[in-house]
């Protein structure tokens, strides 16, 4: 309390305790997509904690340096001019404010749609190199995510390459594609505390695929609610189960919580695609997936419909609780 009326800058930003050295993720598994192994390592990575570390993959430094460089040119412009990129719904330039429902974290952000496999020509991009680099790394994470995808399948035994891939992949799929900044929060240096940079949440699509420059801050928490703490690696990508992706499994894969705490020091940047189905497609666990006599643990419900349920909702809410049978 005494810490949030000193500090004004952070006034409506929720609090955590800093995350000290012993928190760190030590079990983290690490896939080579380039290994035969990776369909079985995935599967599991996915069922212990929906989530992994993924080494690579196939997409050069470039790509993800230029568009790493080009957001720190975007966030270090005036605020005047970040503002007319926004406002960041339904998409755009965004700051503090997540979601319509009250959320507040220590960050800034752009929201993108994603049609096929670039930019939805409804975002507002300001400059052409920012687009450009993008197009380019949106083109390349896209398939590392179809790939996984397809890795998945192979891992839960399914015969037919594209039945996860193919939903991300379809007309109509719902891909956003979001850049976040976390600046460092001096205000908090060595009060024992950091500032929310991103309220802990599971993701609502079938997968994330994340990649942030060296500074650490995310933590995911393990099944049994410890939070850990994941060391930054600029040169992976980090890939978390969402929600749906969750229910197409009947909860075999499990949709991971997690949260980003703010650096008192550096800057975060993060970028992640996040690849969801087509609105009208039947979230439900596929039959190939359903032992003998084995049911639904969840109602029937359309990407469409849990979407809508998933953006009325607070980010902390466990969204896919009103979905259990
Ligand atoms: C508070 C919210 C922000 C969010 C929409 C929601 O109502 C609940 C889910 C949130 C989330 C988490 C993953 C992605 O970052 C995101 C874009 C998404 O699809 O669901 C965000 C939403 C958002 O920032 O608008
Ligand atoms: O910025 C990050 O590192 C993670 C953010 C996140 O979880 C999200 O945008 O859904
Ligand atoms: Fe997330």
């Amino acid at each position: 309390m005494v810490v949030l009326a000193s500090t004004p800058a952070v006034d409506h930003i929720p609090l955590l305790r800093s995350p000290d050295p012993g928190d760190y993720f030590s079990g983290m598994p690490v896939v080579d997509l380039s290994s035969p192994g990776a369909p079985r390592a995935i599967a599991d990575a996915c069922e212990r904690f929906g989530f992994f570390k993924l080494v690579n993959h196939g997409v050069p430094a470039d790509t993800m340096d230029r568009l790493e460089s080009e957001a720190v040119r975007f966030f270090s412009l005036p605020q005047a001019d970040k503002d007319r990129s926004g406002p960041a719904y339904p998409f755009g330039y965004g700051s503090k404010r997540i979601g319509l429902n009250g959320d507040m974290g220590w960050l800034e952000y752009l929201l993108l749609a994603v049609d096929s496999a670039s930019l939805s020509g409804a975002c507002a991009v300001p400059s052409c190199a920012l687009l450009a680099a993008l197009n380019e790394y949106i083109a390349a994470v896209r398939k590392v995510a179809v790939r996984v995808m397809e890795a998945m399948a192979e891992g839960l035994g399914i015969a037919a390459v594209d039945a996860l891939s193919g939903m991300v992949t379809a007309e109509g799929s719902d891909q956003v594609f979001r850049v976040n900044h976390y600046p460092p929060c001096h205000a908090l240096q060595g009060l024992g505390c950091s500032a929310t940079g991103f309220g802990e949440h599971t993701d609502p699509q079938l997968i994330s695929v994340l990649r942030s420059n060296g500074t650490s801050g995310l933590q995911i928490a393990l099944q049994n609610g410890q939070w850990v703490s994941v060391p930054s690696d600029r040169d992976a990508f980090f890939v978390n189960v969402g929600d749906s992706l969750q229910v197409l499994t009947n909860g075999r894969f499990k949709s991971v919580k997690h949260r980003v705490v703010a650096n008192s020091l550096k800057s975060r940047v993060s970028m992640i695609y996040f690849g969801g189905p087509a609105m009208t497609q039947r979230i439900a666990p596929l039959p190939q997936l359903l032992g003998a006599g084995e049911q639904s643990l969840y109602k029937d419900f359309t990407w469409g419909e849990y979407k809508k349920a998933a953006y009325n909702s607070r980010l902390g809410d466990n969204r896919l609780a009103q979905f259990h049978r």
